[in-house]
């Protein structure tokens, strides 16, 4: 069988549980060849960020061409973009070589409560990233301030989910981690809304769960599944990997990213 390749453009985390390297872990445990385009550094643990260096637009883009100018690449996954240079930058290149999916994953805030996007450039991300999205999976408070309303109840999130829709993103998944009742996520396609439904799990171990969900979709979508499907394996792959979290680290510790659990799980072959 052919390899299938998936592209990460996203930050780096140091302590490895977020960003970069949970994108990295995730294509890997789906059998999926892993490439990355880093747009910022960031000095963090489970605790919290202390620096971020953002990388320069210029070597954004290099980056990028190096990978499509020689590289497959199945599917597109961005995270992290931090400030308006570094979108413009990606931008630029990805409408050059218009990959078939992008998973834009519109990081804000991290669980620790540090700014990754840099508030001023969050209407740059809504007007040059959101419409080249074949899904974007904002949470609760990333939907809230893309539509400017708040969410608290299942129709909040579907009128949610039909705003972003209608500012050009192709699906939009609208993520619950961040409900008290339940982690119940809705995937809308601009017809129908389909509910994930899942208890919430106990555990503080939530560091990287947007990172490795929307690297997951990401994955999915290079293997050949439909977005439908890409979502549903990418929502199995998350709830198992929150329920393998790790307690490791002083704060929120990270998920786990185990390739025999997945096989075991049937999700993965
Ligand atoms: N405690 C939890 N139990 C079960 N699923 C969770 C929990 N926390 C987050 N999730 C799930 O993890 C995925 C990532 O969601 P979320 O944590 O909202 O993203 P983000 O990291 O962007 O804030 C979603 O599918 C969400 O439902
Ligand atoms: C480089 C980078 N990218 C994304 C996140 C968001 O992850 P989380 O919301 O779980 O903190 C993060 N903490 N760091």
């Amino acid at each position: 069988m052919k390899i299938k390749t998936a592209l990460t453009i996203a930050g780096s985390d140091s302590s490895g549980g977020a960003g970069i390297q949970a994108d990295l872990k995730t294509f890997s445990a789906h059998g999926v060849y892993g490439m990355s385009v880093i747009t910022a550094i960031t000095a963090q643990n489970t605790q919290g960020i202390l620096g971020i260096q953002d990388v320069d637009p210029d070597i954004i883009e290099k980056q990028i061409k190096a990978i499509f100018d020689d590289l497959p690449v199945n599917s597109v996954k961005i995270g992290m973009v931090s400030q308006i240079e570094t979108i413009q930058a990606i931008y630029n290149q990805l409408t050059r070589y218009q990959p078939k999916f992008i998973v834009l994953d519109p990081v804000m805030i991290s669980k620790s409560g540090h700014h990754l996007l840099k508030p001023k450039s969050i209407q740059t991300l809504i007007k040059f990233l959101l419409p080249l999205a074949t899904i974007i999976t904002p949470n609760l408070p990333e939907a809230e301030v893309i539509t400017q309303k708040k969410i608290h109840t299942y129709q909040d999130m579907e009128e949610a989910a039909n705003k972003i829709y209608t500012m050009g993103a192709k699906n939009v998944f609208i993520k619950g981690g961040h409900r008290k009742e339940d982690a119940t996520d809705i995937l809308y396609d601009g017809q129908k809304f389909i509910y994930f439904k899942q208890q919430r799990i106990d555990t503080q171990n939530t560091h990287g769960t947007g990172c490795t969900l929307s690297s997951a979709i990401a994955a999915n979508l290079a293997l050949g599944f439909p977005i439908e499907k890409a979502v549903e394996n990418a929502k199995k792959y998350i709830t198992i990997a929150i329920n393998h979290s790790l307690d490791i680290g002083k704060g929120v510790g990270p998920t786990h990213h185990f390739y025999e659990l997945y096989q075991k799980s049937g999700i993965i072959n």
